[in-house]
């Protein structure tokens, strides 16, 4: 798939921090605080000189037999064949490049792309891009100028992810702790953990030590 960009007139190239970690290990928490901190999440998202973004966004779409599997909770979501490589790569360098750019929203109650919504991205300082395995992909791995490992215990990882994706992305506990020990679980051990050695920095326990990278900037 093309990535939707327009590029602006002033021509902007931003700090690419990628942040990394297991599951519900705080990524989103991690960037959503680092937001924070730096006085961003007020702004107006056109005047945001610190945004961030999901890898989620880039989850491919299904075939009809994988439709049917992820309903039944049977899809792997953690192997690095359910992400669209290229779109992810091509958005990332047209971002690099200054460009305005619209990204999908995924819906994780349909496992599909919103139909209707989309984050506009503008030109921004710094853009933080966090998920799974965003150090997996050599190509992608090599635009961050700065890579974060968020990493907390896989208990304490689990024993967030149960109420986040009962409460928030529409699963039932059984259907959590199948796909957790099915896919979950043996794919973060097989892709994601082997990328904490890409990390410049390694957040224990997520969003509380944050101020490590802050120091850092
Ligand atoms: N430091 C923390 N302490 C307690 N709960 C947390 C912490 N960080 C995140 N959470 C909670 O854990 C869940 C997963 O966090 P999230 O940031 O979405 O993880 P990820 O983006 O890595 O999947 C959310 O419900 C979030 O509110
Ligand atoms: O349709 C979907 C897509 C993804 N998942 C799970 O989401 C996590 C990644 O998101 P985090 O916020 O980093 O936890 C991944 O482990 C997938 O298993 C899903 O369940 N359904």
């Amino acid at each position: 798939m093309n990535s939707s960009c327009l590029v602006d007139n002033e021509t902007k190239s931003p700090f690419l921090i990628g942040v990394a970690g297991g599951t519900a290990c705080g990524k989103s928490t991690v960037c959503k605080n680092i937001i924070e901190k730096l006085g961003q999440t007020n702004l107006d998202e056109t005047r945001r000189q610190v945004v961030s973004i999901s890898q989620d966004s880039f989850y491919r779409e299904l075939n009809a037999v994988e439709k049917i599997k992820a309903s039944k909770g049977q899809f792997n979501f953690d192997h690095p064949d359910a992400f669209d490589e290229v779109f992810m790569y091509q958005t990332l360098t047209d971002i690099q490049a200054g460009k305005t750019c619209s990204i999908p929203v995924y819906n994780y109650k349909t496992n599909s792309r919103s139909k209707k919504d989309t984050i506009v991205i503008y030109p921004a300082d710094v853009v933080i891009v966090e998920g799974i395995l965003a150090f997996y992909f050599p190509a992608i791995r090599d635009l961050f100028h700065m890579k974060l490992f968020v990493d907390t215990d896989s208990d304490t990882r689990l024993a967030r992810r149960v109420p986040r994706d009962i409460n928030e992305r529409g699963r039932d506990l059984e259907q959590v702790l199948n796909q957790y020990m099915n896919f979950v679980k043996p794919a973060f051990e097989e892709f994601c953990l082997p990328t904490k050695k890409f990390a410049d920095i390694i957040i224990p326990r997520g969003a509380e030590n944050i101020g490590m990278f802050l120091f850092s900037l």
